[in-house]
């Protein structure tokens, strides 16, 4: 399981432009860091290199486990972390059970094929009167809702949340930081790219800073 994640020298662009360089940091199990700066400023871009979806221009990332030892970056890609973009990557034609189901068969002997996995995302997320519902005609608080049975459902170490909160409501907001607070406390490490504060404590890095 990844314990730690080590980004050294990162330097990451989209066209000709450099969005920062020599980014270096440290997450640990038990931490989550915020990703904070303007629109534009590369925290979604950093979420999609730490996943493998885009490529870095220089630099490092390095997943450790417990021991220390290198984590195949493949596997802790496919089976260790989660990242949970801004748009939920749901299909509007499923019924949220469809999609539960859908989830549980993709993300195969992770977890959330155990009924216990999905039972306890719906329970936590609320997520039982939406059940019967078609996807596209959820609400937007709703789809991430849905979208954020895998994290619970389906334990990985690693979350990538890229604006977590922003369609939530203030009692779902405290929800989901009850919910990551329980990751950080099982060891599991967050990054989080946000516009608004997490209601939970976290270090935060300004990409608008990193230049
Ligand atoms: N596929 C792409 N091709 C070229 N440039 C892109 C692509 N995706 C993003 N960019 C550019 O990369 C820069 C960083 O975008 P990114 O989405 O990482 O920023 P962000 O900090 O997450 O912004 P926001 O706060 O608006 O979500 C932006 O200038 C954007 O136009």
């Amino acid at each position: 399981m990844i314990q730690t994640l080590g980004i050294s020298g990162l330097r990451l662009t989209r066209g000709e432009r450099t969005l920062f360089r020599d980014l270096t940091l440290v997450i640990e199990a038990g931490e989550v860091l915020a990703l904070t700066g303007a629109n534009g400023s590369g925290k979604t871009s950093l979420l999609r290199a730490i996943s493998g979806f885009l490529t870095p221009a220089a630099g490092d990332i390095v997943f450790h486990d417990a021991d220390a030892n290198v984590i195949d970056p493949g596997l802790a890609r496919s089976h260790q972390l989660h990242h949970l973009g801004h748009l939920d990557a749901l299909k509007g034609a499923r019924t949220a059970r469809e999609e539960l189901m859908f989830q549980s068969d993709w993300l195969g002997h992770s977890g959330l094929d155990s009924a216990s996995g999905i039972t306890e995302a719906i329970e936590t997320l609320g997520l039982k009167p939406l059940l019967d519902l078609e996807v596209r005609k959820l609400s937007a608080g709703q789809r991430r809702r849905l979208a954020m049975a895998r994290l619970i459902g389906a334990p990985r170490a690693l979350w990538l949340l890229d604006e977590p909160l922003s369609p939530l409501d203030s009692r779902w907001r405290e929800a989901v930081g009850a919910i990551m607070q329980a990751h950080l406390a099982s060891g599991g490490l967050i990054i989080a790219a946000v516009h608004d504060p997490l209601p939970i404590p976290t270090r935060s890095l300004d990409l608008g800073l990193v230049g």
